[in-house]
């Protein structure tokens, strides 16, 4: 590793890091590693990251931030094979727990200069937005919505709406389709699952592999109001394969459609309200730094 350009979102997770540029400064300088650092604007940052790629020439570009700027990142750096390193900096880090990758900055940059990557796997979401982690329609998106709106970050915020979303029951009908086959469900939620695990720790996929050229569907079906508690336990405890409230299956492509429209968050972000989500596997992988001995 020769040079990393960082870049940092200054608002993610709701932390200080004003000390950050330092800290970084510090620790290339020790494993003698150039770098190169930008911050997000919130607006415009694919076109700004793009720039800086071309001036800067990294070997890695580093996203110092939660799921959305490591999702922005990626963006950028699909199909381009400079690889993807992650100083974890945001509320939930879903993608970086599931790597292993310590939100100890010092850490995370003694893995980043080892240089040990991955190719994973991509999903594109109606054709337009990519997901490296979790996506889905339902119970879930309502949650990141309403976590977005309650002006508190953090990981206690964050686990305070999960449970007060997951009491608030809204079914959907849904029709799924994979090639020739299709099939109708009524569901409070359906996950487009790359990983195996939210930020939160909940388990949602427990056989999720970032690197197996496909990704599971977990669809949620309608549930007492009593199997809240059996769904929590099954969350935190890896046990969801044997939930009778889920069904989960792989596949490289579906379609998800129903009659009125329901919220689509891709890893963390909100993207709208929608009828169809269409889901396939990218062609190509991502090269991703992660801790030697990861895979
Ligand atoms: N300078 C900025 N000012 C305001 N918003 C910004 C800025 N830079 C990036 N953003 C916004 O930050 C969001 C991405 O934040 P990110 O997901 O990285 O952190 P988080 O939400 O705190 O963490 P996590 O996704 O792990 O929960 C995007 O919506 C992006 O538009």
């Amino acid at each position: 590793m020769n040079k990393i350009l960082f870049v940092v979102n200054p608002i993610s997770g709701g932390i200080d890091k004003s000390d950050l540029k330092t800290e970084l400064k510090s620790c290339c300088t020790e494993s003698n590693v150039a770098f190169d650092l930008i911050e997000t604007k919130g607006e415009d940052d694919h076109r700004l990251i793009s720039e800086e790629i071309e001036k800067s020439k990294p070997d890695a570009v580093v996203a110092c931030g939660g799921d959305g700027t490591i999702n922005l990142v990626a963006q950028v750096l699909l199909g381009k094979g400079i690889s993807l390193g992650i100083i974890p900096l945001g509320s939930a880090n879903g993608l970086a727990t599931e790597l292993l990758i310590p939100r100890n900055v010092r850490k995370a940059v003694k893995i980043i200069v080892k240089n040990y990557v991955i190719d994973m796997d991509v999903l594109r979401i109606n054709g337009k937005f990519l997901s490296l982690h979790l996506s889905d329609v339902g119970f879930n998106a309502k949650l990141i919505k309403n976590f977005d709106e309650g002006g508190s970050r953090g990981k206690l915020a964050y686990a305070a709406h999960f449970f007060k979303v997951l009491f608030k029951k809204a079914p959907s009908k849904y029709t799924f389709i994979m090639g020739e086959n299709s099939f109708r469900r009524r569901a409070e939620m359906v996950v487009f699952a790359n990983a195996s695990k939210y930020g939160t720790g909940a388990v949602v996929n427990p056989d999720g592999c970032l690197y197996d050229k496909k990704f599971e569907v977990c669809i949620f079906k309608p549930y007492p109001w009593y199997a809240i508690f059996r769904l929590a336990f099954d969350f935190f405890t890896g046990g969801m394969k044997q939930s009778p409230y889920v069904k989960i299956f792989s596949t490289t492509n579906i379609v998800v459609r129903s009659k009125k429209k329901v919220p689509l968050q891709v890893d963390g972000e909100v993207m709208g309200d929608f009828k169809q989500v269409k889901v396939t596997l990218e062609d190509v992988q991502l090269p991703i730094i992660v801790p030697p001995g990861f895979k």
